[in-house]
């Protein structure tokens, strides 16, 4: 970059400084704080502490500043995600979406878990879609949060059981939200797969700063 376009990137960033703050929803284990670690600074850990209550973070790309609100996806957290998504840009539903094969099906049927089996997924990853589907539906029949873009991220595209996204677009009923914007990208959080679009989606609903 040369002389003349790094002095009118500087001008403009003092001109022009967006801010948005947002909010990350989804059941534990879904991968949304290594997100957050993966946006702010392209780093991953297998070894990862489930959040308790809720985090804070403040990121900056370029001109914009991201405020996020990093939600605990346990059963106990979730009735504070209304609270939290109050007033954000956008809303960001994040789950590990996982496909049931039909060996995957007679594993839980007959309550056998065999761990040299290539499918071997607990109980809360099988359920995943179902019950991220049901959490998102009832949140966003919150009054509060109407008109709110949707950011659904569909994570751990690296693993081979992981799910098509029209399927995911399917299965979570996305087709029947019909009072806002809706979007859904594959990533991976480990491969670093499309979080760039995932960053560039975010950028794109920033608003400039008052
Ligand atoms: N294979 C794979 N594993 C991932 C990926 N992203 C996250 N994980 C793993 O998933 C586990 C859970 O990740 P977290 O980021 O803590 O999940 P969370 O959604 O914040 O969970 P809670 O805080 O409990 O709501 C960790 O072991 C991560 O290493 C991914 O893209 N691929
Ligand atoms: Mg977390």
């Amino acid at each position: 970059m040369g002389l003349w376009d790094s002095l009118l990137n500087w001008l403009r960033s003092l001109f022009f400084k967006q801010e948005m703050e947002l909010s990350l929803v989804g059941l534990q284990n879904a991968g949304k704080t290594s997100l957050v670690n993966s946006i702010a600074t392209g780093g991953y850990s297998e070894d990862m502490i489930p959040t308790v209550g809720f985090n804070m973070r403040k990121v900056t790309k370029g001109n914009v500043t991201i405020k996020l609100w990093d939600l605990g996806g346990q059963r106990r957290f979730r009735t504070m995600w209304e609270r939290y998504c109050r007033g954000v840009s956008a809303i960001v539903l994040m789950l590990h979406a996982f496909k049931e094969t039909s060996e995957c099906l007679h594993v839980f049927k007959h309550g056998i878990m065999n761990h040299g089996f290539r499918y071997v997924v607990d109980a809360a990853d099988r359920d995943s879609v179902p019950i991220s589907r049901s959490e998102l539906h009832e949140l966003l029949t919150k009054p509060s949060l109407i008109g709110i873009p949707l950011l659904v991220l569909g994570n751990k595209i690296d693993k081979s059981e992981a799910l098509a996204k029209q399927a995911l677009v399917e299965q979570l009923g996305l087709e029947s939200l019909k009072d806002r914007e809706v979007c859904c990208y594959m990533i991976s959080c480990k491969d670093s797969v499309n979080i760039d679009s995932v960053i560039d989606w975010l950028i794109k609903h920033s608003k400039t700063a008052g």
